[in-house]
């Protein structure tokens, strides 16, 4: 068995691999890194989302963890990922563990461990809780996990409840203004997809004094049949609700919260990509604030026309939202933020928020007072258009190591007739072109398939590249 923390955790079917047995060696692992941490005193938050078992998961994780002598804060139903990593500032806890398979299919469950910075684990701590996995995995090993019952726990007084959603809506008032969604009179749809987010987006409308309507808000461990992505093809029904409605906006969550959909009032499904730009626009020329972005390298380089624009700096960092968790925690980052949909603020958890996001996006459409499509039409004339796309490519297993042989080696001098300038690789293989386009192919760190991810100055140089690329690469 090998249990690996991926980009963002640890995942795996149930039953298969994420079993009881499985989740106890992970979680006394955790336990014993917050020990040698010094700070196990302070308890540890235990998040759930909606999933099939995830709670009983949870149980079990409080099981081990107070069987350690760590004092645990146990919230009263399922939270979002963002809530949990909130839980820990605002109790000043050791950390989090959550159990949650965010958007993958109704078979997989979950473990992220988010330390006592609320931002998700780096390398460094998830490299020590997986050889932690593997010596406890070991016969012997197994002898030195630790577990006592909840009710001895709760004797013990090492159980505390807590009720993290009114504080975290009440950060979330702070940063996002309300005053202007309500002014406008924002009309919305939102979409929870079954998942740990239902009644957020909601409670936000409320404090807007706003009414809303909602879909796909009960919990369904099966999630309709589909899975909890906000992508364009799975929000067909609030893409149809929006446009049938007559809504402004459609306002998704994935299965844990964390990441975001955003549909406009036409249907049109707006990226992550887009997103993140329409944000720090706004940001800086409506909102008037000050700061670098921090991006992957998968991520628009549009923010780094309108960041230079404003004399700031961007830090491109590699796939995966710890690395931009890194880069708001540790300089004075304004905006955060990468292009599979995750996305935070200064002063707020360095963890990717859904909520947030479409609070957020709720704001930029109220203040604009015309649709998202407009703005973004507005910023390419502006700052020169770009169109960018993620291919996920499929390979057969046995010609995974192929592939990456051949990508280590690659380094065309040119792509779609266009001189590469600079080739990265901080994550991946990426080409970047003298025109501003470039293409990026690496391994998904959750899912077994490459991703090509390219930017350029039209559509039809963007196909050309990504025909060029998959040539080239046999992919
Ligand atoms: O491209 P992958 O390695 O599959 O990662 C895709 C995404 O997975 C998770 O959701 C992480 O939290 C993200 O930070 C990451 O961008």
């Amino acid at each position: 068995m090998a249990i690996k923390f991926g980009t963002d955790g640890w995942r795996a079917i149930m039953a298969e691999e994420f079993t009881f047995g499985n989740v106890e060696i992970v979680v006394q692992a955790i336990a014993d890194y917050v020990k040698g941490a010094g700070i196990a005193d302070r308890g540890v938050v235990i998040g759930y989302d909606n999933r099939f078992l995830s709670d009983k998961f949870a149980l079990l994780a409080a099981e081990v963890l107070t069987g350690n002598g760590i004092p645990v804060l146990l919230p009263p139903a399922a939270l979002p990922t963002p809530v949990t990593a909130f839980a820990i500032t605002h109790n000043r806890a050791a950390g989090a563990i959550m159990l949650t398979a965010s958007h993958n299919p109704p078979e997989y469950n979950g473990i992220k461990f988010i330390p006592e910075y609320a931002g998700p684990a780096l390398p460094d701590i998830t490299d020590r809780i997986e050889g932690r996995v593997r010596q406890l995995a070991l016969a012997e090993g197994r002898e030195e996990i630790k577990k006592i019952r909840l009710e001895r726990a709760r004797e013990q007084g090492l159980v505390r409840e807590i009720a993290p959603q009114a504080p975290y809506l009440d950060q979330l008032a702070a940063i996002v203004d309300l005053k202007a969604i309500s002014a406008a009179g924002l009309k919305i749809v939102i979409d929870p997809m079954w998942g740990a987010g239902i009644g957020y987006l909601e409670a936000v409308m409320e404090r807007c004094g706003l009414g809303y309507e909602v879909i796909h808000h009960t919990r369904d461990p099966l999630f309709g049949g589909s899975l909890p992505e906000p992508s364009a093809a799975v929000l067909t029904e609030l893409r149809r609700r929006v446009v049938e409605s007559g809504a402004q906006l459609g306002l998704a969550l994935d299965g844990d919260a964390d990441r975001f959909g955003v549909i406009d009032a036409d249907g049109s499904f707006i990226s992550a990509n887009q997103v993140l730009v329409l944000l720090y626009h706004h940001l800086l020329t409506h909102r008037r604030l000050a700061g670098p972005v921090a991006r992957t390298v998968a991520t628009t380089h549009m923010l780094d026309r309108i960041a230079a624009r404003h004399g700031f700096a961007v830090e491109e960092t590699p796939v995966g939202f710890k690395y931009i968790g890194q880069s708001l925690r540790e300089r004075e980052t304004l905006l955060g933020g990468e292009e599979s949909g995750g996305l935070s603020v200064r002063g707020h958890m360095p963890e990717k928020d859904g909520v947030l996001a479409c609070a957020l996006m709720a704001e930029v459409r109220a203040v604009a007072g015309r649709p998202l499509t407009e703005l973004l039409a507005e910023i390419d004339r502006e700052y020169g258009r770009l169109v960018s796309q993620r291919l996920d490519l499929h390979t057969l297993p046995e010609a995974k190591a192929g592939i990456l042989t051949r990508l280590n080696e690659y380094a065309p001098a040119a792509l779609g007739g266009v001189d590469v300038t600079k080739r990265l690789t901080i994550d991946g293989v990426k080409l970047q072109l003298v025109d501003g386009a470039y293409a990026l192919v690496r391994a998904s760190g959750t899912e077994p398939l490459f991703r090509l991810y390219v930017e350029a100055n039209s559509e039809a140089q963007m196909k050309g590249i990504q025909e060029q690329v998959k040539r080239d690469l046999q992919l």
